[in-house]
């Protein structure tokens, strides 16, 4: 488990994290989402001690990082955006020096670090030279070093960077399989793959946290609406009219009409209504038979571009914030919006 509470960092005047508070639970994959400079490395080489904090703590399995690194340390497996490997020595080599740091039993090295190769898949290039290696091998090997001892948490910044699609499929399939084991958090600049593999994301901007939930609830309450898009074959008039009966409807757009008769339409409700049965048999004794009916909600993409945007100011997405990922430090949350978590009071400051 890892708890993040109240963090600062500052580069001399510079502001890197303004006060972020997150718990990740064991077992969960958090997926840390922001643009260049948010903030994402800094706090990663923060929680695995790297470097320092200005203010706030960071425990590890109930260990402080900065009280007691080395109990605190033994629990985290890190793999920065740069991986420290050495490439003028073996994979297996490397993994092997990786052990002794770590101070893996001699007894369980060899087994280990045989599983480990299996695992990242790299068991066929064991006796290569890091140097020669491809930067999606090198990546993997990255990834094995994090694994060594097993430890609790991982700490993967950009794990899948440099990869051919392939190796981003493997790579994402053994962060799943390590999940059931390990608490995992891991950077992104690639939004679909946070909401394939994460259970929780947190969007942070200029070192805040600006929202956290899960990556369906962040597409289905961020836009503050649910959208409904139908092709209904019938005329305007007779549709209108079996849908003005359904009182959760709270708009409707109307997009075009083919030849055939057919009527594109979005019928919009509250966040957490449900309208599609109604719909269905409104439509359905109105003898309009529906071709295609798809719930619209935002795409990650959308709420990473509204939240990290000025346009996220007075929206009312209910429902989110970081309770999900904090629900213990109510004090903290209290400083931040329901809506998108964002700090109040200084909002109007970080926009331009
Ligand atoms: N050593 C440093 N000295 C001064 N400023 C720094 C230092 N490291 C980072 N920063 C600044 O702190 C802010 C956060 O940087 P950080 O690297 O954590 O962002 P990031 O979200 O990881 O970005 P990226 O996705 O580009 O890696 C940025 O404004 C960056 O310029």
């Amino acid at each position: 488990m890892i708890e993040v509470k109240n963090l600062v960092k500052k580069y001399g005047d510079h502001l890197a994290i303004n006060n972020l508070s997150f718990t990740v639970e064991k077992g969960q994959i958090l997926g840390f989402l922001g643009p260049n400079g948010a903030g994402k490395s800094t706090t990663m080489n923060i929680i695995t001690g790297y470097i320092s904090a200005t203010e706030g703590s960071v425990v590890i399995d109930g260990h402080d990082i900065f009280d007691e690194p080395e109990e605190a340390k033994k629990r985290i497996g890190y793999l920065p955006e740069l991986p420290p490997l050495y490439p003028d020595m073996t994979v297996r080599e490397y993994l092997n020096f990786v052990a002794d740091l770590k101070m893996v039993k001699r007894s369980e090295k060899s087994k280990m670090i045989a599983k480990i190769m299996g695992m990242a898949k790299i068991t066929d290039v064991s006796d290569r030279l890091i140097k020669q290696l491809s930067k999606g091998y090198k990546q993997r090997v990255g990834l094995a070093q994090a694994i060594i001892g097993f430890p609790d948490v991982l700490i993967l910044d950009e794990p899948t960077v440099g990869l051919d699609p392939m190796q981003i499929i493997e790579i994402r399939d053994l962060i799943k399989k390590l999940s059931k084991e390990h608490t995992i958090i891991l950077s992104s600049h690639i939004l679909s793959e946070v909401s394939a593999i994460c259970d929780t994301v947190m969007i942070i901007n200029k070192g805040k946290l600006i929202v956290s939930d899960t990556p369906d609830n962040l597409s289905k309450h961020i836009g503050g609406s649910n959208g409904l898009h139908l092709q209904v074959k019938g005329t305007k008039e007779k549709i209108k009219e079996a849908l003005e009966k359904i009182t959760e409807i709270t708009k409707i757009d109307y997009e075009s009409r083919t030849k055939d008769g057919i009527i594109k339409l979005t019928a919009y409700c509250k966040e957490d209504d449900d309208i599609r049965e109604a719909v269905f048999y409104a439509l359905s004794d109105a003898r309009c038979p529906i071709l295609n009916m798809q719930s619209s909600n935002m795409s990650l993409e959308d709420i990473f571009l509204e939240v990290t945007q000025t346009k996220v100011k007075g929206k009312q997405a209910k429902g989110l914030g970081r309770r999900k990922l904090n629900p213990s430090n109510t004090e903290d949350v209290s400083q931040v919006s329901p809506v998108t978590g964002q700090n109040q009071e200084t909002d109007h400051e970080e926009e331009n």
